[in-house]
Order: structure tokens, then C-alpha cells, then sequence
């Protein structure tokens, strides 16, 4: 059985930790189910660490749907949680409309969306209609060119709104909200305030929850990571090496050996080769 939103907010409630990861892909899926992740991010983070763009904001609801289809084929266990990506949610109907193609195409159990206020009828309208909704807060990277890549919530102002903010997503019906760099102290406040999970990434340790970037976490996003993450494993430096063992064997021709290669008989190349002299 997957994990279910109720399950989520039950972690909470026992102050069971909720650790959360990106995936794009089947077999990254398959890894995270077999280290019991109870809930994957299809983020829009692909349009960065997988298509190599500048920004999350070329990324498409075509780009979304397919990886994220990967992904609930890749898990069983884990709650799929899927990134609506930018201006695909500028009305509830857009918001609608998008959630269908991932919750029908690609199979996910959830969807993400940025903002506050301005999204809140879009919130309120998925969950009317039975999509759960988890909030994102803080560092909106969709909203890049008007707020820069920076803290959020240091100044009184900016944190009285992050909290209403937060209040009025829980109240649209969000199961949970991610809290993006943002101040540790104001994310535990937050947290505190709210019934529904806080998932942090670059918000302190006091969330209820933290999300991670795969190709942060694994070392496969080299010098580009964020400060806020950290290195568990070294895999773009494991993948260098393989890579060049490999085509260090190829140039001495010490692989492929035997075992690699198929054999037949030498009397029946013989005889095609005889054949062909006619
Ligand atoms: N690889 C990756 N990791 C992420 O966590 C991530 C993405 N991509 N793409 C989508 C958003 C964008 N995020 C980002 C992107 C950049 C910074 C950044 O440059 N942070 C500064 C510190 C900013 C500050 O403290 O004010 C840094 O120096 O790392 C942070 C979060 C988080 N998400
Ligand atoms: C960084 C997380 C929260 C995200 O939205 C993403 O990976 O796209
Ligand atoms: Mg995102």
C-alpha cells in the first residue's frame, strides 16, 4: 500500500520525522522505495538537474507528466507528489486542468503549487475536487525574476505575511507546506502554528518534515548544489571513475573478455566462410 496524505499527517502528530526526496525517473523510484522514503517530489527542479536549464521555469506540464509517470511506475510505497510547473495554476481552472493530466496520465497521488494568497482559490478548488494539494512557501523559485535567489522572512513584514500565507493554505485544505529558505526560527514558528506538516529545505531543523534535491543529496549536481543541501554519497565522482575505467579497457582491448562474448562452433564459420568463396 502507498503511503496516503493521512499517513503524512499522522508523522506529524507523532512527531515521526517526514523525510522527503526529488526522483524524475523509474529506477531512482525504485531506490527510494527500497530505502523507505514515504514520499517522492516529481519537482520542477528537473528542468534544471535533468534538461540543464538556467531555472525551473521552462519546464512544461508535458515535461511533468512524462517523468512523473516514470516515477509511479518505478514505486509502490512512496506518495508521488508532482510540481505544478509555472503558469499552468494562473486560474483554479488551469489548476484543474493540470492536476487531471497528472493525476490521470501519470498516476500521482498529489500536486504542488508556489504562492500565497494569490493561489489560495486555486488550493481550495483541487481540494473541493479530491486533489490533495501540498503548499510551497518561502523561496518560490518560480517567482525568480521578481524576488531574486534569497532568504525569505528575515523582515518583520515578509514574515507576518509568510504566516498568513501558511494559515490561509491550511485553510484552503493543504495536507502539507514546504518552507524554502526561509529563517530557522520563523520556520519553527510556523510549524508550531500549523495542524499540517512543514516540509523545510534551507529552513532549520524544526521543520516537521525536510526535502532534498536527488542530485544534491547523491553528489551529481558537482559545485552548482545549493548551500542548504549536503553531500550523502559521492555518485558523480563513482560514475567519473566507472566511465573512465571502462573506456581505459576498451582502448587496451581487455574488455569485452569471453565471459562478455557469445561463442559458436569453429566448424560452422568455417563452412559459411567456405560457402561464401562458393
Ligand atoms: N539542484 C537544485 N537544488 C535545489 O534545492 C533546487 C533546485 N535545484 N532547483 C529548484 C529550486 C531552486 N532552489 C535553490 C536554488 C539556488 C539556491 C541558492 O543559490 N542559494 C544560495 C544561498 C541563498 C541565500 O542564503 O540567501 C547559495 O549560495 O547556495 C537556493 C535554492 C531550490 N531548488
Ligand atoms: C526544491 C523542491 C521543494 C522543489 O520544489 C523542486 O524540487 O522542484
Ligand atoms: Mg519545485
Amino acid at each position: 500500500m502507498r503511503t496516503t496524505i493521512r499517513d503524512i499527517q499522522k508523522m506529524k502528530r507523532d512527531g515521526v520525522a517526514i523525510p522527503m526526496i526529488t526522483a524524475y525517473e523509474y529506477t531512482a523510484a525504485q531506490l527510494v522505495d527500497r530505502a523507505g522514503i514515504p514520499m517522492i517530489l516529481v519537482g520542477d527542479s528537473m528542468g534544471m538537474v535533468v534538461h540543464g536549464h538556467p531555472s525551473t521555469l521552462p519546464v512544461t506540464l508535458d515535461d511533468i507528466v512524462r517523468h512523473a509517470a516514470s516515477v509511479v511506475r518505478g514505486s509502490t510505497q512512496a506518495l508521488v507528489v508532482a510540481d505544478l510547473p509555472f503558469l499552468t495554476y494562473a486560474t483554479p481552472e488551469h489548476a484543474v486542468a493540470a492536476a487531471q493530466r497528472l493525476m490521470q496520465q501519470a498516476g500521482v497521488q498529489a500536486v504542488k503549487l508556489e504562492g500565497g494568497a494569490p493561489i489560495v482559490s486555486a488550493v481550495r478548488r483541487l481540494t473541493e475536487l479530491g486533489v490533495p494539494v501540498m503548499g510551497h512557501l518561502g523561496y518560490t523559485p518560480q517567482s525568480e525574476n521578481q524576488i531574486g535567489i534569497r532568504v525569505q522572512g528575515k523582515q518583520a513584514d515578509e514574515a507576518a505575511t509568510l504566516i498568513a500565507d501558511a494559515l490561509a493554505l491550511q485553510e484552503a485544505g493543504a495536507f502539507a507546506i514546504v518552507l524554502e529558505l526561509v529563517p530557522a526560527a520563523l520556520a519553527e514558528a510556523v510549524t508550531q502554528r500549523l495542524e499540517i506538516p512543514t516540509i523545510g529545505i534551507g529552513a532549520g531543523v524544526h521543520c516537521d518534515g525536510q526535502v532534498q534535491v536527488w542530485h544534491d543529496l547523491l553528489g551529481l549536481y558537482g559545485d552548482k548544489s545549493p548551500r542548504h543541501a549536503k553531500r550523502y554519497a559521492e555518485i558523480g565522482a563513482a560514475i567519473e571513475t566507472a566511465l573512465k575505467d571502462y573506456a581505459g579497457e576498451v582502448a587496451e582491448r581487455s574488455f569485452p573478455t569471453a565471459a562478455n562474448s557469445a561463442k559458436m562452433e569453429p566448424e560452422a564459420l568455417n563452412a559459411a566462410l567456405a560457402a561464401l568463396k562458393g
